[in-house]
């Protein structure tokens, strides 16, 4: 996804326009372009030939066709292997783990140019837990270099390890005093916004992409992630999910129930998202939604 130096503006222009904006089987909303295909065609290429032992699931399907050498990825940060790895995780079995790819999360965003709500997300499930998770945002920055801004980064890799650590952003609690709800902003719906009213938000942040919203939380932008749709898959929430927890916050459904990663389990997240930032009460906000957004959601 990450294009070479400097040509930004040339590769979004020929991402966008490269786009098909097929719409897939899955209904008008969900729409898949051409940079979901190929920067999926890239990680799973990059993975399995590391990894070929481990169950890699892709939002656009299995990649069968060869990719050019020069993508495939094989090089690791020195910096993540000086780490400790954490104990539970030391003496894993590869069949027991499944990564979770989604090469390109808020693909809406994404065609419409609102390209900082753009993520890849790869996350590590090892049994049902999610354990590790990167969050790569490919055009952090991007809109104030156009605007001619000085930017010493462009583009953003976020990891987090449970039980092991996070790098690439610094932990942030969100303001106390206030609620700051951070919800969809292109699938919404009655019973999207049902749950949002029930929690009584002074303020409601909608952004593409459940990896930016999960980043809204752990930088202390929004205190809950609160999606009553049974819109996002197992791919959008495992990096993601894995992240969030390593820096002390929750994800589950809306009953409260944890979703599972494991490669036999059904990818749609029917029982919506609710993702909290550390500090804050997962279990009041459960007990807040209505009735009837939970019966919404089964
Ligand atoms: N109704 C839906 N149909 C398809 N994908 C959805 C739907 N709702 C959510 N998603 C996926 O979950 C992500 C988070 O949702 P939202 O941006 O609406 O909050 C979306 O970017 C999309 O992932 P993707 O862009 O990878 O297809
Ligand atoms: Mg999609
Ligand atoms: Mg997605
Ligand atoms: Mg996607």
């Amino acid at each position: 996804m990450k294009p070479r130096s400097g040509d930004w503006a040339v590769t979004i222009d020929f991402l966008q326009e490269a786009a098909s904006l097929s719409n897939s089987s899955n209904g008008k909303n969900d729409l898949q372009t051409e940079a979901d295909r190929s920067a999926q065609r890239c990680i799973l290429a990059s993975l399995s030939q590391q990894f070929p032992e481990v169950t890699i699931i892709g939002e656009e399907g299995p990649s069968f066709c060869e990719v050019p050498s020069d993508w495939v990825v094989t090089d690791s940060d020195p910096e993540v292997l000086k780490m400790a790895c954490p104990a539970y995780l030391q003496n894993i079995d590869d069949k027991d783990v499944v990564i979770w790819v989604d090469p390109l999360d808020g693909t809406s965003e994404y065609t419409q140019g609102l390209l900082e709500h753009v993520t890849v997300l790869i996350g590590v499930a090892v049994g049902d837990r999610a354990v590790g998770g990167v969050i790569h945002q490919p055009y952090y920055n991007y809109k104030r270099q156009r605007e001619g801004g000085e930017v010493e980064e462009m583009g953003r890799t976020l990891w987090g390890i449970v039980g092991g650590g996070v790098g690439g952003f610094v932990p942030t609690s969100a303001p106390e005093g206030c609620r700051i709800l951070t919800t969809t902003r292109s699938h919404s719906t009655p019973v999207v916004q049902a749950a949002l009213d029930a929690l009584q938000p002074d303020e409601v942040i909608r952004v593409g992409g459940a990896g930016h919203k999960v980043m809204m939380l752990i930088e202390g932008k929004a205190h809950a992630y609160v999606f009553a749709s049974k819109g996002c898959k197992k791919w959008d929430t495992c990096a993601p999910e894995a992240v969030l927890i390593a820096t002390g916050g929750r994800l589950t459904d809306l009953h409260g129930d944890s979703y599972k990663y494991h490669k036999d389990i059904p990818h749609p997240n029917t029982g919506g998202v609710l993702a909290t930032g550390r500090g804050q009460d997962h279990d009041w906000y459960l007990a807040k939604l209505p009735d009837a957004v939970r019966q919404a959601l089964v």
